[in-house]
Parts: C-alpha cells; structure tokens; sequence
C-alpha cells in the first residue's frame, strides 16, 4: 500500500512523545494519519528499523483483528517512507477510559450497569483476540474506543505499534496484567470493572482460561519485581 496524494494533516488529535496523530480526509473518507518521529537519540539504522516494525506491526494486526471479526479501524494506507499510516476515523468515539471516567463520575444504578456492559464486552473482545494468538502489547483503556450509534455501542480496539502473533499463555498473561495495572492507577475507583472484565474473557473459551490461571504467576512475578524496587 502506498500514499499517493499528499494528506493535509489538520487537526491534530494527539501529540504524543512517540508521534503525532491527526483527523484527516482521505480519498473523501474521514481518516487518521499516525505519524512517527525520528528519534535523534537513537542510531539511525536503528531508529528507522524500529519505526518500521512498530508501523507493521499496526498495520499487521489490525488486519488480523479485521480476518477474525474484532472492530478495529480499516487500514487505508502504509508509507514506510514517510513513517505514515492511515486509517478509518472511528466516528462519534471516545477512548473506554474516557467513558469510564464519566460513568463512574454519574454513578447511579443505570450507569453502573452500562460500566458492567462495557467490561464485560471487553472481555469477550480481548478474549476473541487472544483466541487468535494477537498479543496486544499496550492493552490500556485509551487504547479501546467505544463508538456509541444511537442507543448501542461498540468496541474498537486501536494502537497495535507493540503488538504481534504469539501463542503463548505467558505473553497473554502479561497482556491482561498491563490491562490490570493500567486500571488500578487509572479506575481505582471501579476496582470490580478488571474483576468483571476477567470473568467474561475466562468464558470466551477453554484457552482464555487458561490464561488467566497464569495471570496469578505473573502478577506474582510482578509483586516480587516491586518489592526489589
Ligand atoms: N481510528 C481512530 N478513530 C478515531 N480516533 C482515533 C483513532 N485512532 C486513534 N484515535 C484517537 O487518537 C488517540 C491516540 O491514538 P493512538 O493511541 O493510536 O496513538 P498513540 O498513543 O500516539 O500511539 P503510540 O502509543 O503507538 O505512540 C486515541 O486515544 C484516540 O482518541
């Protein structure tokens, strides 16, 4: 795939430390340009193999996501020249971590039920992509988007620069415990949310449980790694 129309980059959605993302149009489409950096403190050769691979590695899963029926924005273009790649604009989207915070600000009854919706269609989503051996790699509640279309909504998952294929319970393991710990320091407040997002990815299937039995070795792991500081 290639860019052949230079895309007008306005406005900007995020300037991030790793790179810049932008609304756009392309091809009379509503679309996102990802853009990279160089990084200057790192060896060129280095830097320009690493952008590459975290820009296929994106665009790899996503389509693998799109092959086994999980939401994620359509690819439009890749350019490894320009360390651009372009994508469907998820329309009237926020990220989960967005609508968690407003929900859980409302609290009330029908809110919390909304809140155990979400978490538990995160469950079935995450689940449905561990099932097909994609390891996320930066599994956070910025990096799910709900689009809400009238009444109904739906998961999105974006941000796959450090994913890739793997059919390991461990490196799955690891994937939900980025997700918890990314939920305590942000969503300390819903602490049932990872609770109830984990009973339902256990459900998808035989292999998601699995899973999270070796979730308690690493988080185990992961206290040891605290308590050495
Ligand atoms: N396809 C999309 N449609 C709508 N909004 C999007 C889309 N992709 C990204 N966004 C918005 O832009 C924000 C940043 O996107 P993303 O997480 O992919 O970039 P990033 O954090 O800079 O990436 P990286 O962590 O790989 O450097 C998202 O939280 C979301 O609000």
């Amino acid at each position: 795939m290639d860019v052949d129309a230079e895309p007008k980059p306005d406005p900007l959605i995020k300037q991030g430390a790793e790179g810049r993302v932008y609304r756009i149009q392309f091809l009379g489409k509503d679309a996102v340009l990802k853009e990279r950096f160089v990084k200057t403190y790192r060896h060129p050769e280095l830097d320009a193999r690493l952008t590459k691979e975290r820009i296929r590695a994106e665009a790899k899963s996503i389509v693998r996501c799109k092959n086994a029926g999980i939401c994620t924005p359509a690819v439009y273009s890749v350019d490894f020249s320009t360390n651009r790649i372009i994508m469907e604009y998820i329309s009237n989207s926020e990220t989960v971590s967005d609508y968690i915070y407003k929900l859980s600000d409302m609290s009330n009854e029908k809110h919390t039920e909304e809140l155990k919706n979400v978490s538990a269609e995160m469950g079935r989503v995450i689940g449905k992509m561990h099932h097909n051996n994609i390891i996320h790699g930066d599994l956070t509640t910025s990096n799910i988007l709900v689009q809400h279309i009238d009444n109904c909504w739906k998961l999105f998952l974006i941000d796959f620069g450090l994913s890739y294929t793997k059919s390991s319970d461990e490196d799955k393991a690891v994937d939900l415990y980025v997700l918890e710990r990314a939920l305590l320091s942000k969503h300390s407040d819903v602490s049932w949310f990872f609770d109830n997002f984990l009973t339902h990815y256990a459900g998808f299937n035989k292999s998601t449980e699995r899973v999270v039995k070796k979730l308690s070795e690493v988080r185990s792991r992961g206290r040891k790694r605290t308590m050495v500081g």
